[in-house]
């Protein structure tokens, strides 16, 4: 018993005293069993029956654990083979891993729109596109039906001329030596004439098909940009297109060739044997059903393939555009891994197509060399039976593979093209956007703009946030040649209204009125004109300073004084005389402080000498020197006897607005207070709690 109990404890014991254990059985439930080879960790009462028992112990535990450790090899086998099932099954033609429904989402969750396109479709497109040169798809055409046809009568010829060489014929054979040296020729002439056609076509249609997407986004309302990502649309005009011109480049041509030399192969081999033509067709036959499921997966995936490239084109752009936010946070682990998990995803996709290649081609391999072994089993036998000669078995076998090829050269230019299509059915989407509704229309031009604007019950939702109402009911007047300002707190949509007046953006309800008419009844090109606009943001263009200034402004002369006057209206003269290069600096966005960036600005305003000067924050990134002038600047502007001009300022400093004829203050998006300076100071509303909290932030010593 006290044996038992020792046996019992035994265990423990073990496991307390044991130095240099020996691991008996590990396994992943974590039994770890060990026992001691040290004779000093006996216990000290060490006697024969305890030995006997530990000895007993030992070995029933070790039976215990050689049995525990074959029921878990058998199970982790069984596990296994299961598992090897599993994905034999999923990775089996129709099985899970093929489907492509998993990837048919951002990963972000929302689905990848993309409406999808027939190949017709495209192709009634792509010939619209090269309308004015169908003359190169003509001729190209004619070229590719004479190389078909040279090419096709070529094996006939040749196994005839073995023949007749054979036989003897001397006539024969120099006349089908001379026949197959003619052809040779001119299929030689007619495929580079037809390859050189198609290349063209091809260079003239991506060039066309950039175009036409470019416009079409080109006249997009403002908030379309609002949804779609700048990365995934500077890859539709560049790697969608590119692609898709491919189609007219490689396969519509290959696609015709091997249709021409497919059914003269075939018409052939009926003269020859029409038993033997019949087996041959049916070996196509499954080789075209066997492409009709392939075809329709590589369209799938080539569809998601681009997605992700745009996908992952948007990440990189706004990465690289964002480089010193990224840097300053050092967040660039996070955006590789946002990039990742796009090229992770296309990747992905690429090896199901990729398998999918290989699946096809050993199909096609499969039925090729069967074909050959009927010939070769069929053809003996009419040998043997008397009813095909050696020559005409021959010719058989010489058009059975053209036949064959071309099968399979056909079905996979199909493929490429449907691929093509597949992919690029989002370009085809943007090219047919309809133009904003301001682009619909011509819009009237006024005799006379005199400057006045009214706003009428204006209010305004973003179309990207319908729920969310920006503006409300907005109604004020702005007199010809008065200068506005409109104020509020952050986010109380003052750059919405301006937003509206330079209708970028459409109101939801009420109506804007310039000089008494509606705006969306103007020609908003002819009324742009007359504004001289300075963004929250300036931005510059990638070209030289005195360029930037002159961007749109519609005068086809400006002579250098003018643009000189403006900058040093706009205090940017000195600064643009200190560099290297002066006015023929080249710039760009990141190149200038936000300051002289917004100087740059208000001149290329200036230069314009526009009816409407509308300045949105135009001071925000200014010094108090700059400022000051500026103020100067404006006030001879709106004083300027000869030309008079109604200024719009939306102003966050306070103190530039002193000289406003009105102050219009916005909160949550209604109009609260409108007065003057000194009006609305006295008033003590919100105009006034406005400005005290300025002065207060500006006086860092209370
Ligand atoms: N394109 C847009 N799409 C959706 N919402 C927008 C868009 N532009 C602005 N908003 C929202 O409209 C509201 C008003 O913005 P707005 O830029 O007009 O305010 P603001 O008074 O000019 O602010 P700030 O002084 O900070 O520039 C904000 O809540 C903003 O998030």
């Amino acid at each position: 018993m006290a044996a038992l109990q020792t046996a019992f404890h035994l265990p423990t014991y073990i496991n307390d005293r044991s130095t240099n254990s020996i691991p008996i059985f590990t396994s992943k439930t974590s039994l770890n069993f060990s026992y001691s080879t040290s004779a000093q960790n006996l216990p000290p009462s060490s006697n024969s029956s305890y030995a006997f028992s530990r000895r007993m112990y030992v070995s029933h535990a070790l039976n215990n654990h050689r049995e525990n450790s074959l029921e878990a090899i058998n199970e982790n086998a069984l596990r296994m083979i299961v598992k090897w099932f599993e994905l034999i099954r999923d990775v089996f033609p129709g099985g899970r891993w093929w489907n492509l429904r998993d990837f048919e989402q951002n990963v972000d969750g929302s689905p990848i729109a993309a409406e999808p396109i027939t190949v017709l479709q495209a192709l009634r497109e792509m010939w619209a596109l090269l309308a004015d040169e169908k003359w190169i798809l003509y001729t190209a055409l004619g070229a590719l039906a004479a190389a078909a046809v040279s090419e096709i009568s070529m094996p006939g010829i040749l196994a005839a001329s073995v023949f007749s060489a054979q036989n003897g014929e001397m006539l024969v054979f120099y006349q089908n030596s001379w026949l197959l040296i003619l052809l040779c020729v001119t299929s030689g002439i007619c495929s580079g004439l037809r390859s050189g056609c198609f290349a063209v076509a091809n260079s003239i249609l991506v060039k066309r098909l950039r175009q036409a997407v470019f416009r079409s986004l080109l006249f997009q309302d403002v908030s379309f940009f609002d949804t779609e990502a700048v990365g995934d649309l500077t890859s539709r005009v560049s790697t969608d297109c590119q692609r898709l011109s491919q189609a007219v480049g490689n396969d519509i041509h290959m696609i015709l060739r091997n249709i021409f030399q497919g059914i003269g192969a075939f018409i052939c081999l009926m003269t020859l044997s029409w038993p033997l033509a019949l087996s041959s067709l049916v070996i196509c036959c499954i080789l075209s059903l066997i492409f009709l499921i392939y075809g329709q997966y590589q369209k799938e995936a080539a569809l998601l393939a681009q997605n992700f490239v745009a996908s992952s084109n948007e990440v990189a752009q706004e990465t690289f555009s964002l480089i010193r936010t990224i840097r300053a946070y050092g967040t660039e682990k996070e955006e590789h891994q946002r990039f990742t998990q796009w090229i992770e995803r296309l990747a992905s996709v690429g090896m199901r197509e990729s398998v999918a290649y290989g699946l096809w081609t050993l199909s096609f391999s499969i039925l090729y060399r069967s074909t050959q072994v009927l010939a070769v089993i069929f053809g003996g036998m009419s040998i043997l039976s008397g009813h095909v000669s050696t020559e005409q078995l021959t010719k058989y076998i010489l058009y059975c593979e053209w036949l064959i090829y071309a099968a399979w050269r056909l079905q996979d230019s199909m493929s490429s093209l449907l691929q093509s299509v597949g992919a690029c059915a989002k370009v085809f989407q943007l090219m047919h956007l309809p133009p904003s509704s301001e682009f619909m229309s011509k819009g009237v031009k006024l005799q006379r703009l005199i400057g006045c604007v009214d706003f009428v019950n204006v209010s305004l939702h973003y179309s990207s946030r319908k729920m969310v109402p920006i503006l409300e009911n907005v109604n004020f007047s702005i007199k010809a040649n008065e200068m506005v300002a409109i104020v509020g707190a952050s986010g109380s949509g003052k750059s919405s209204l301006i937003n509206l007046f330079l209708r970028l953006y459409e109101p939801t309800k009420g109506e804007i009125l310039v000089n008494g008419v509606p705006l969306r009844e103007m020609d908003m090109r002819w009324l742009r004109e007359n504004i001289g606009y300075v963004g929250q943001e300036p931005h510059l263009l990638h070209m030289d300073i005195k360029s930037n200034i002159r961007y749109g402004c519609s005068r086809s002369i400006i002579g250098k004084e003018e643009i000189e006057s403006a900058t040093k209206n706009a205090h940017a003269h000195e600064f643009i005389s200190a560099l290297p290069h002066g006015y023929h600096t080249v710039v760009d966005d990141n190149l200038l402080s936000g300051g002289q960036k917004q100087r740059i600005a208000i001149a290329r305003a200036i230069l314009r000498d526009p009816i409407f000067l509308v300045l949105d924050e135009a001071t925000s990134a200014l010094d108090a020197d700059s400022e000051g002038y500026i103020k100067e600047i404006l006030h001879v502007l709106k004083n300027n006897a000869d030309r008079r001009r109604t200024i719009i300022i939306v102003a966050q400093r306070l103190s530039t607005i002193k000289e406003a004829d009105k102050i219009v203050v916005l909160e949550d998006g209604q109009i609260v207070e409108t007065g003057t300076y000194i009006e609305l100071h006295n008033k003590n509303g919100v105009f006034s709690r406005l400005f005290k909290l300025q002065t207060a932030a500006a006086t860092p010593f209370n």
